[in-house]
Order: structure tokens, then sequence, then C-alpha cells
């Protein structure tokens, strides 16, 4: 069991699954390059292994469940690649099953044996998965009520994805006998265990593209003065600019505006007003006329790529006086090779910078690449928005889900 902030979450220890039929959570939700529809980055695959095999080797069936993407974006694609990289990172067969709750799915379900893996197509080709309601609630879904009847029992993989409150994260634990998977487990004891809220000077360097997200954890943040100094990239940077009263010209503007990001703004010009510690870049990356070239935040003419050598100096000044570096998302469109250096020289002048590292987020994971990370002072989370959230103290639905379950399921 694992007791943290008020909550008692059941491990595998506590409910010792053997020769049953378990749904598996898990969040293999990766970085797809946008020319080629290709994954870019296995790191969230090869976590799983773990948790899988603990439950075959007691005789259980597995029928893991992820998504992948969000419909509308292009990262949002079926899962077949994923159970064929499973399969390699396993050393099992891992079946793919191109159906989520329909009459193939239940009659491939019903028919598995002790030992057989599946996995079933991107949960998020079900509309319901992708509305945002309560454990109960979630309960009624077609998804639960289809899929529950057919397992005896269900494990929450999915820390990256634990700050959504979806059907597959929270329905489940009302329904079935539940538990944290051993990805979960590590990732919630370790973070509570390393963040110390008093470590300071703490840098939260924050970017990439969900700026919804990155606006909850930052409001967390100030309310909480958690972070001492918060670096922007991405398309928040661009928000907070906006909010100062910068003008970054029509075509970058257009892209908030098409991303229906413009309504964000007096969140993040209260912020600002609050005093929240936000730094904001200098210059910028950006593309013009088929050109790269550097341009300071005041006179922006391109397209925003990344963040500017200027910036880039500033930031890292910041990184190497901090105790602790948070890092999720990345300062630019790292899926090009010429936006991805302001990424690569934060993440650099972090793991060289005598303070401890955390980094998240699948895009910011797939920048360590090869790169040794044994080094005890950094650690590697396979959530980004979750990751933040929970350091900033909120509540994760996907926790408070299985602390619910306690007692529930056959
Ligand atoms: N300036 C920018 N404009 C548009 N998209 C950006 C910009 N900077 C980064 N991105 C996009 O952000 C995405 C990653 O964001 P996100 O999913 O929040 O990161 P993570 O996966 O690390 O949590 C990438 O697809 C990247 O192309
Ligand atoms: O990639 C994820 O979050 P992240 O981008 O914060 O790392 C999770 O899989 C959640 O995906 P979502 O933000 O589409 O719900």
């Amino acid at each position: 069991m694992i007791k943290i902030n008020e909550m008692e979450i059941p491990t595998l220890d506590d409910l010792q699954f053997s020769e049953k039929k378990v749904l598996v959570r898990i969040d293999i939700n990766s970085p797809v390059d946008p020319e080629t529809g290709k994954l870019l980055d296995y790191s969230r695959i090869k976590a799983y292994s773990s948790t899988i095999k603990e439950l075959i080797e007691k005789g259980n069936s597995v029928v893991l469940m992820s998504h992948q993407g969000r419909p509308g974006d292009n990262d949002f694609i079926s899962l077949e690649e994923h159970s064929k990289l499973l399969n390699k990172y396993l050393g099992a067969s891992v079946e793919f099953v191109d159906d989520v709750i329909g009459p193939y799915a239940r009659e491939r379900i019903s028919k598995l044996k002790p030992g057989e893996i599946l996995l079933l197509d991107n949960v998020r080709l079900i509309s319901e998965e992708l509305i945002e309601a309560s454990p109960l609630q979630h309960a009624k879904s077609f998804l639960v009520r289809r899929l529950s009847p057919l397992f005896d029992g269900y494990v929450n993989d999915a820390f990256a994805a634990a700050h959504r409150s979806q059907a597959s994260l929270v329905g489940f634990p009302m329904i079935l006998k539940s538990s944290a998977g051993r990805v979960m487990e590590r990732e919630v004891l370790a973070l509570s265990k390393i963040f110390n809220p008093d470590d300071s000077p703490k840098v939260f360097v924050l970017g990439g593209g969900k700026v919804l997200d990155s606006l909850r954890i930052i409001e967390n943040l100030v309310k909480r003065k958690l972070a001492d100094r918060i670096l922007t990239g991405g398309l928040i940077a661009e928000l907070f600019a906006v909010a100062k009263g910068i003008d970054l010209g029509r075509d970058n503007i257009n892209i908030l505006e098409k991303k229906g990001l413009l309504s964000l703004i007096p969140r993040a010009r209260k912020i600002l007003l609050s005093g929240g510690p936000i730094e904001i870049p200098v210059d910028f990356r950006v593309e013009k006329e088929g050109k790269v070239i550097e341009e300071p935040s005041s006179k922006v003419t391109g397209a925003i790529k990344d963040i500017g050598l200027t910036t880039m100096n500033i930031y890292s000044s910041f990184i190497k006086e901090a105790k602790v570096i948070v890092m999720r998302g990345p300062m630019g469109i790292i899926e090009d090779e010429r936006f991805r250096e302001g990424s690569k020289e934060l993440l650099n002048n972090a793991l060289e910078s005598p303070g401890y590292v955390i980094i998240g987020g699948g895009h910011m994971i797939s920048m360590l690449g090869s790169r040794d990370i044994e080094s005890t002072k950094i650690h590697v989370s396979t959530g980004g928005g979750a990751l933040l959230l929970f350091l900033a103290g909120e509540k994760l639905p996907a926790l408070e889900a299985l602390n619910m379950s306690r007692g529930v399921g056959k």
C-alpha cells in the first residue's frame, strides 16, 4: 500500500493477482514524426516491462490499454507500431487488437489464455474517453460497462496520464479490484522522496505545446510559492509574451488563435500581475522565408520555432545556480533538427550543474537520447504534466480513484 497525501493506494503486493484476467492501463503515448507518422522515442514503451512480466509470471492474462495523441492532432495514431515495440522489449508475444470495446475485442478478451498479452487500439478512439468526469460517472460509461465484466482486476500504471479524469483512468477502479502498477508505484514513491519543497533555489523549465496544462501547473506553483524561477519556452512562452504586451507578429498570433489559446491571455496576465517569477524569452529562433534567424522578442517578424541564443544564456545562468531543476516540455519544435538547440542547451546545462534534475514528458525525455543517465542526480519521469502537477501538490484523479477503489470489486 502506498500512503501519500491522506490516500492509501493499493499496489500489486496488496492484490496478488494470479491466474486472473487483468486490464492494465499504461501510458505509451509517444512523440510522433509529423512527416512519417512513425514513433520518435520508445522510452515510455520500455518502461512497462516490469509490471507486465510480473503479472504474466503469475499466470495472469493481460490486456493492455493506452491512448496515443489527441483526436485531430498528427500524433493521433493507432497503437499497432507500439505493439511491435512492446513485443520487442518484453520478449513476449503482444497481440494487437484493432478494436477497443467492439465485439471483436470482447470476443478475443473472453478467449484469452493464461500468459497471453493483448494490446487494444487507441482508447481515445472512444469519444467518451475524452470527457473529464468523476470516477462514479465514468463507471457508467460504455467503455467501463462493456469491458469490466470481462476482467477479474484492473491495474493503473499510467502515471503520465494520472492527471486526466478520463474513463480508462478513473472508471474501472469503481467496479474492479484495482491497484497501481510498478511504474505508478515507483514514480509516486520516488518523487515524494526526492522533492523537498524547502530545497531552493528551485527552477522550473516549462515549454512544449500543452499550454492549458502549463498554465494550471504555473498557477499551482505560484500559489504554493514552490518555484524560485519559472523559465518558459515553447508555446507557453509565447502566451506570456503576448500577455506582457509584446507583439509577436501576425504569424505567431495566428498560430495561438488557431489553437484557441488567446482566450488564456487573461489567466497568464493574472499570474504576471501576481508577481509570479516568470521569465520569458528575450529572443527567439524563427523561420522566415525559408531561413532560420534570431530575432529579439520585441521585433519578431518570422515564425517562432525555438528560443534564441541570448535567452539560452540567460536561462542557463539561472539553471547553474539552482539546487533543483524541473524540466517539462521542449523549448522548440524539436521534431525539426533545426529547432532542438534550445532544449539541448538547457538540458546539458542542467545535467552539468550541481543541482538535482527532474525531467519529464514524452518529448523532453526523447531529448536524453542514448545518454547515460545512471547518475544519482537525475530522476527521469514518464510523466510530464502529471509530474509537474504532482510536484505542485495537486491531486491526481487516477490516484484518487485507486484510493477510492479499496474494498471494491469481486
Ligand atoms: N514554439 C512552438 N510552437 C509550436 N509548437 C511547439 C513550440 N515549441 C514546442 N512545441 C511543440 O510542443 C510539443 C511537445 O509539447 P508537450 O507534449 O507539452 O511536451 P512533453 O511531451 O515533453 O510533455 C512538441 O510537439 C513540439 O513541437
Ligand atoms: O504525454 C502525456 O502528457 P505530457 O505531454 O505532459 O507528457 C500524457 O500521455 C497525457 O497525454 P494528454 O496530454 O494528451 O492527455
